[in-house]
């Protein structure tokens, strides 16, 4: 089995790629979901985010103000890095956890949703292939605004926090380009299905590698073992 890397900027269209991809039958696993569930009422990184942002951070029923956090933590780079790193390290053993399901199902690979994988700077290396889903600045903008309703000042803030979308087109193996309609995603989606299809795991290949070095050392031991005799 081989890991997909699949990212994008803020509304570049990553959902809407994904469920293309559910519909033919992939694995995919959902950072943004995963990161809902983490911090559900009565798991660790609740209680952690009410220590550190206090109690006028949560709505009457005790959840997460998502509007309030979202306030805070995309006008103040330390208390973004403060939420990441409360809410990262369970979102990341939740994805592994999945990916481990989804090897013992049989899956050829799994494809992890991940917003911030160009930024984390090392999830990358993990991916047999890494996916952008683009979609030009301005095009991503407007997108944002219509489904979000933010201002356009918010909107500036939360691209902020992220790496512009053109700096990741060198850095991703594939490119979707979701500037366009929906039937011409879905084209390229199908084209990257095929191509992903075709790809050798990094399972088969490590078992050869694995197969290869032991013939080696077994020959080597006989050949050792009668230069003694
Ligand atoms: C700040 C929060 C409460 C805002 O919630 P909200 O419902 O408005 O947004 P949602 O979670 O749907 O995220 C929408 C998009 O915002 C961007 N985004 C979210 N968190 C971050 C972040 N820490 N840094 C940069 N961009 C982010 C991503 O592109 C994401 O796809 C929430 O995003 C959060 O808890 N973020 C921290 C966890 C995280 O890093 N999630 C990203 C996936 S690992
Ligand atoms: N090709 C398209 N044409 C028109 N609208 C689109 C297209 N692709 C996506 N959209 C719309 O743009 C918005 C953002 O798309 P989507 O939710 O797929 O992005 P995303 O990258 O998953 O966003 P986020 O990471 O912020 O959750 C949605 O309202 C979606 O309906």
């Amino acid at each position: 089995m081989f890991l997909v890397g699949l990212s994008g900027g803020i509304a570049s269209g990553k959902s809407t790629v994904v469920s293309i991809l559910r519909g033919l039958g992939c694995a995919v696993i959902d950072a943004d979901v995963i990161a809902r569930q983490v911090v559900q009422v009565g798991t660790p990184a609740h209680s952690q985010i009410i220590f550190h942002f206090g109690e006028e951070v949560l709505l009457k029923n005790g959840e997460l103000d998502r509007e309030k956090i979202g306030a805070i933590v995309f006008s103040n780079p330390e208390k973004r890095a403060l939420l990441n790193s409360i809410t990262h390290p369970p979102i990341r053993r939740a994805m592994l956890r999945q990916t481990l399901c989804y090897f013992f199902l049989g899956y050829k690979y799994v494809i992890l949703d991940i917003p911030l994988l160009f930024e984390s700077g090392t999830m990358t290396r993990y991916m047999k292939h890494t996916v952008l889903v683009y979609c030009d600045p301005q095009t991503q903008v407007e997108r944002l605004i219509r489904r979000s309703g933010l201002s356009r000042e918010d909107v500036q803030k939360r691209l902020a926090a992220q790496l512009p979308i053109d700096s990741k087109l060198p850095l991703a193996d594939h490119v979707i380009d979701n500037s366009g309609d929906r039937e011409s995603t879905r084209r390229q989606v199908l084209q990257l299905h095929h191509r992903l299809q075709s790809s050798l795991g990094y399972l088969p290949t490590r078992i050869a590698a694995l197969t290869v070095g032991a013939g080696l050392v077994v020959l080597m031991w006989s050949l050792i073992r009668r230069l003694w005799q």
